[in-house]
């Protein structure tokens, strides 16, 4: 799903409106059904519902909102604010529902009204069309909410956040659901707006999608159908060589774990054989924990120091439970001089890079990095917010020619070419030890079945938060470990085996 800017959402409604065609009025009243189906499913008529409505159209929204919970019992209290000019969507809502109840309007901080433990806010004070910080009268309402022991519920955007840009301003509402329209802001998917973007919703209101495919974007919003249309089904006739054949470089002397969970993950994504290459330390271990898989064993008796042979191998993942020092940076040397290998890097690896940054410069192109943010930071640097450190991202992307696949909610892949994709599978369990050795897994066992980089990681970064919300409904979250989130993988596979049948 395509993420476009205020600019180009504006364009979208305006076209929708000429060539569906339905006039604006219409298409509001649409989009307000959509919000009302929703509100109703999710909170019950008995509590106080407060409507705070701006001047623009999102206020026009708020008036439709307020006329349609009134014909359905819900109590509503209205309240718009002076303005010398109001959208003429906002008057004929306004007409409409002043024959039905009784309208406020805040001409100064007095009339700022208390509300009640417990009550509702439906937030249309501002949307998509906020064109600079919020001051004034505005700020005092919005300040008084946020003060208040209320349910916030904010249609298509909170007050105060810009659909597509940073806003320094501290004035911007806080809230608990978001009801957006069409497709999900830029603003949604970054942490620093947790508050002001809580549980968001997409209500599809029918604008074109044409146009929206038309539209250039550099930034994507994976979701199920994306992610399962990519799955490769596997052939009737095909062998274990067919998927590929993985060398995991992981682990060290109190940390195979990070190898095993690396290994376990790729055999379950699909990968036809996995190869450790461990210190002498981890041989029992890996031989005892993961019988698929077969050893190759480095001289060293704590840490990886050598590179074996890897011709015949088509992928590496390298950096899981890894030794920092000095010979991890020549290892990672010799490693990029095979410029033909799809390759993993990630933790250890990854710090090892920080700790040696001209290694950057010989990166093979379109190598995969999976930093979480502390490891993206030691790579890139400090950046003063989530808006720029996406930038950073792509920045670096594009420079060293490699796929940054930066961990977190909507973990974010960053391509060369510019193009970012956000995931929309995971949730706060995944925060645990090893979650990440697992992705590098999944990633790893994708690209050796013959996804490209990109699709590798888009798709693997998809399939981990999958399989870690399917543990999730299993254990909840809090007491997800890794290796239920390797379980997860299966869940996945069977789904799509379902949905591919299915198709069939
Ligand atoms: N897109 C769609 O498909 C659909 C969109 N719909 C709805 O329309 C919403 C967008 O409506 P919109 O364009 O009228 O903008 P909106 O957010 O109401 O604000 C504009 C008003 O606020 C004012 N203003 C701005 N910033 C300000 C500030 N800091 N402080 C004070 N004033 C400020 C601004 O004044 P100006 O900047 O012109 O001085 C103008 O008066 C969208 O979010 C959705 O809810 C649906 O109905 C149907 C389908
Ligand atoms: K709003």
């Amino acid at each position: 799903m395509k993420i476009l800017s205020a600019d180009q959402i504006r364009a979208l409604d305006a076209y929708t409106i000429k060539n569906e065609p339905i006039t604006s009025i219409d298409l509001m009243e649409r989009a307000s059904v959509t919000f009302v189906n929703w509100f109703i499913k999710r909170f019950k008529p008995h509590r106080e519902v407060y409507i705070f409505c701006g001047p623009g159209n999102n206020g026009g929204d708020g008036l439709a909102v307020g006329r349609l919970l009134t014909h359905v019992q819900y109590s509503v209290k209205v309240f718009i604010f002076s303005s010398d000019r109001y959208s003429k969507d906002f008057d004929i809502n306004l007409k409409r529902l002043e024959k039905l109840v009784t309208i406020t309007k805040i001409n100064s901080k007095e009339d700022i009204p208390i509300l009640s433990i417990g009550g509702i806010v439906i937030d249309a004070i501002f949307g998509s069309g906020l064109s600079r910080p919020v001051g004034g009268l505005y700020a005092d309402i919005i300040k008084s909410i946020n003060d208040s022991k209320v349910t916030r519920v904010a249609i298509d955007i909170a007050s105060g956040l810009f659909c597509d840009a940073n806003n320094e301003d501290p004035v911007k509402l806080k809230v608990d659901y978001t009801f957006t329209f069409q497709l999900p802001k830029l603003s949604f998917l970054f942490p620093q707006n947790e508050d002001y973007t809580g549980c968001w919703v997409i209500g599809d209101i029918g604008l074109n999608k044409s146009f929206i495919e038309s539209q250039s974007s550099a930034f994507t919003y994976v979701e199920e159908e994306e992610a399962f249309s990519v799955v490769k089904p596997r052939s009737k006739f095909s062998h274990k060589g067919d998927y590929g054949k993985v060398l995991i470089m992981a682990g060290s002397y109190g940390m195979m774990g990070a190898a095993v969970l690396s290994g376990k993950s790729c055999y379950r994504a699909g990968a036809g054989l996995v190869k450790f290459h461990s210190p002498r330390c981890g041989v029992q271990i890996l031989q005892s924990s993961l019988p698929e898989a077969i050893l190759s064993v480095d001289p060293e008796e704590n840490f990886i120091s050598s590179l074996p042979d890897i011709s015949g191998f088509n992928t590496v993942a390298a950096g899981p439970g890894w030794y920092e020092g000095a010979e991890s940076a020549f290892l990672l040397q010799q490693i990029f001089e095979n410029k033909n290998i799809n390759l993993v890097l990630d933790a250890g690896a990854l710090n090892v890079l920080s700790k040696n940054k001209e290694l950057l410069n010989a990166l093979p192109q379109n190598t995969i990095l999976t930093p979480h943010p502390g490891e993206f930071k030691r790579l890139a640097g400090e950046f003063s917010n989530d808006y720029s450190r996406l930038e950073g991202l792509r920045k670096f992307s594009q420079r060293y020619k490699c796929i940054m696949v930066l961990k977190g909610a909507n973990t974010m892949v960053a391509l060369p070419d510019g193009n970012v994709s956000f995931n929309s599978t995971g949730n706060p369990g995944m925060a645990t030890a090893g979650s990440g050795d697992v992705l590098t897994g999944i990633i790893a066992a994708l690209l050796a079945q013959g996804y490209s980089p990109a699709m590798a990681s888009k798709l693997g970064v998809y399939l981990h938060g999958y399989a870690g919300d399917r543990a999730a409904s299993k254990s909840g979250t809090a007491s997800i470990i890794a290796e239920d989130i390797i379980d997860g993988v299966k869940d996945f596979y069977l789904e799509f085996d379902k949905k591919y049948s299915a198709s069939l």
